[in-house]
């Protein structure tokens, strides 16, 4: 092992998401399979003692890339000189909670996170805003860094392009792996549109080959967008180890670069392009290469797809507004 190792911070580390994602990271499947890394898991004092016990049982997989586990109660220790953080920590939404409710619980625990990022990770690093609603919590965070460029901070939206893929290859027939340029579009929420207009399943375009406007609009488009809820209703308990397998994608998609031809969808800071308004963390089709993201640019989006954008980039608009009303941005 010659290469220095590479910082990565979770929160949340005791949580549901944390125990299906830290063994994952430190086995080479965040970075790569010669990159060593260092784990600093982020937890508040009452989840200390479970992420203890995690780290416990990550020491007894002797995992040969695992240069160390280090446990924080304060963010200001937890992100030193992160290079990757994944902020999977929030507060849940619950019973009488309005929208509000959970914004202002969530910029309690955001702002922070982003002020220490600020004050203490590399130069370098790459946030992922996992925790809902994961968009606003984003930009919550990227507001308190000032110091960091904008465009580090992102938002997952990889697990609904994934659910989307698996949604269209079971319709078609087709492999998963034989779809490609399929994208999803503004809120990691109910509002989110997943498209099929530029996906190519084997080369082929993906809306021709399907050519069901009935099935795309009622059963495609919903069940991807509820697929959150179903699961919520199914197992009685949040999605986890997809949510988990959804953030090792973002990450090393983001360091490792996406396939020649294809492109993948991140949440990030908008530059206004596909009219999305500047600044909100808005689901884009992205590729990317040496560690870096791009737009992709100048596809055709349709009156139907158009609609849908709007709908889901005007729901995001709302969350900045309710934000910055509450002083969080
Ligand atoms: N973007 C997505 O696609 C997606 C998918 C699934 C779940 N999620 C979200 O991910 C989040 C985590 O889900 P989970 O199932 O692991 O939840 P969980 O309740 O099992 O775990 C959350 C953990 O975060 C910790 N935590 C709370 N506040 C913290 C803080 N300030 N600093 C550090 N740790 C803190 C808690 O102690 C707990 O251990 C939720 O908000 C969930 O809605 C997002
Ligand atoms: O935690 C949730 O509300 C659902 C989650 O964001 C998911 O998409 O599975």
């Amino acid at each position: 092992m010659t290469r220095t190792p590479v910082n990565v911070t979770v929160t949340g580390a005791a949580g549901q998401i944390g125990y299906a994602l830290l063994f994952r990271i430190a086995s080479g499947h965040l970075l790569g399979a010669d990159v060593p890394v260092k784990l600093r898991l982020l937890e508040i004092p009452q989840g200390m003692k479970a992420a203890q016990g995690t780290a416990m049982e990550l020491d007894d997989c002797a995992f040969p890339l695992l240069a160390g586990i280090d446990i924080f109660d304060d963010p200001n220790k937890g992100f030193e000189g992160a290079n990757v953080a994944l902020l999977v920590g929030a507060r849940p939404r619950t019973a009488g909670m309005e929208r509000g409710d959970l914004l202002s619980a969530n910029g309690g625990i955001f702002k922070p996170q982003g002020a220490a990022i600020n004050a203490h990770a590399a130069d370098d690093i790459k946030v992922l805003v996992v925790g809902n609603p994961a968009n606003t919590n984003a930009l919550i965070a990227q507001a308190a860094a000032p110091d960091v460029p904008a465009e580090r901070f992102t938002a997952m939206t990889r697990l609904d392009h994934n659910r989307a893929i698996s949604q269209l290859a079971a319709k078609t027939g087709a492999a998963v792996s034989d779809i490609k340029r399929l994208t999803i579009w503004g809120n990691h929420s109910a509002t989110q549109y997943p498209d099929i207009f530029h996906a190519e399943i084997a080369g082929k375009n993906a809306a021709e080959l399907v050519n069901d406007q009935t099935w795309l609009s009622d059963e495609f488009i919903p069940t991807v967008a509820k697929r959150g809820a179903a699961i919520i209703e199914a197992r009685g308990a949040s999605s986890a180890a997809s949510a988990a397998n959804a953030a090792i994608d973002h990450v090393h998609t983001w360091v490792n670069g996406t396939a020649a031809g294809d492109w993948t969808s991140m949440g990030i800071p908008s530059d206004g392009s596909y009219g999305v308004p500047e600044g909100i963390i808005s689901s884009f089709p992205v590729t990317t290469k040496d560690g870096r993201y791009e737009i992709v640019q100048g596809l055709d989006v349709n009156e139907f797809s158009r609609a849908r954008i709007d709908a889901s980039v005007a729901e995001l608009v709302e969350e900045r507004d309710a934000v910055r009303e509450l002083g969080l941005i």
